[in-house]
C-alpha cells in the first residue's frame, strides 16, 4: 500500500519533470465502462505490463501515468461498479479522450452497457471529446458452427437500423466492428447517432426528411469517434487501440 502510493506520487513527478524537459504531447485519458470489461487490463498493457488473469476490482478511481510512443499519457482509470458510476462524467472536463469499454462475450450485460454508452456518446459528443468504443474479449466469443442466415444488420441496408435482440446465438456477430457500431446505432460514414425516438416525438420521416424508416432519429456527430474490437488477453489488435490513441 505505501509503495503503491510512493510509486504513483513518483510516477506523477516523472511526468511532469518529462513534460517540461522533453517536450513530449501530453494526453489524459478516462477509461471508463461496466464492471469486469477489462478496462485496469487494457491500461496494463498500453503501458507495457503483461496481461494478468487476476486483478482486483478498481474502487473509485485509480490514475496512473506512462509513456506511448513519445506521448505522455495520463490514465484516469474508473471503476464500473454500479456505485462509482457517477464519477464516470466528472473526469470528461479533465480529459482529451475517453474509451469505453464492453465486455462483448457477456451476454448478460451487453445490452446494459450498449444503453449507457449510448448517453456516454451525447455527453462527449457535446463536448466534443474524442471517444474509442472498445469491444473487448473477442477471444472468450466462440463463433457458432451453424451460423444463422443473414439479417438485415449484417446485410447493411442503410434504411434499416433496427437493432439484433442479442442472445448468445448472434453476439458473437459483434466482434465485426462494423456491426457493433450499427448496434450502438453508431454510422461512421454519416457520423450520425441514430437514437430511438420517445413516444412524445414525431416519427422520423416527419422530423427530420433524410431520416430513417424506422422510429430512430439521427443526431449529428462532431467529435472524432471510433470503434475497435480487441482481445487484451492476445492482444489482437491492440496495436490498433495504440494507433488510434497517438494519432490524436
Ligand atoms: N479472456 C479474457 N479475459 C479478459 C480480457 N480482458 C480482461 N480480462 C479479464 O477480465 C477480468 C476483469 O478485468 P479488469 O481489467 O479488472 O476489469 P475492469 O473493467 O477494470 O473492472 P472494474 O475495475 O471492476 O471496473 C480479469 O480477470 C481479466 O483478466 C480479455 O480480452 N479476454
Ligand atoms: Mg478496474
Amino acid at each position: 500500500m505505501v509503495w503503491e502510493l510512493v510509486r504513483s506520487w513518483f510516477d506523477s513527478l516523472w511526468f511532469k519533470i518529462s513534460s517540461v524537459f522533453l517536450f513530449q504531447k501530453e494526453l489524459s485519458i478516462a477509461i471508463i465502462g461496466l464492471q469486469n470489461s477489462g478496462k485496469t487490463t487494457l491500461i496494463r498493457l498500453l503501458g507495457g505490463k503483461p496481461f494478468e488473469t487476476d486483478t482486483v476490482p478498481t474502487l473509485g478511481i485509480q490514475v496512473s501515468h506512462f509513456s506511448l510512443e513519445n506521448n505522455l499519457i495520463k490514465v484516469y482509470d474508473l471503476a464500473g461498479q454500479t456505485r462509482f458510476q457517477p464519477l464516470w462524467e466528472r473526469c470528461f472536463d479533465k480529459v482529451d479522450l475517453i474509451i469505453y469499454m464492453i465486455d462483448l462475450s457477456d451476454t448478460m450485460t451487453l445490452n446494459e452497457s450498449l444503453q449507457k454508452l449510448v448517453k456516454v456518446i451525447q455527453m462527449a459528443n457535446g463536448d466534443r471529446i474524442p471517444l474509442l468504443i472498445v469491444g473487448n474479449k473477442t477471444d472468450l466469443v466462440a463463433d457458432p458452427k451453424d451460423p444463422l442466415p443473414l439479417g438485415p444488420l449484417q446485410a447493411y441496408n442503410p434504411d434499416n437500423w433496427e437493432k439484433l435482440k442479442l442472445d448468445s446465438t448472434n453476439a458473437h456477430l459483434l466482434k465485426n466492428p462494423d456491426i457493433l457500431s450499427r448496434q450502438i446505432g453508431v454510422d461512421l460514414a454519416a457520423r450520425t447517432l441514430h437514437v430511438p425516438l420517445q413516444s412524445s416525438e414525431p416519427p422520423a420521416n416527419e422530423s427530420n426528411a433524410q431520416g430513417p424508416a424506422n422510429d430512430t432519429k439521427q443526431l449529428p456527430l462532431h467529435g472524432d469517434i471510433a470503434v475497435l474490437t480487441v482481445s487484451c488477453k492476445d492482444g489482437s489488435h491492440i496495436a490498433d487501440v495504440i494507433d488510434w490513441i497517438v494519432q490524436l
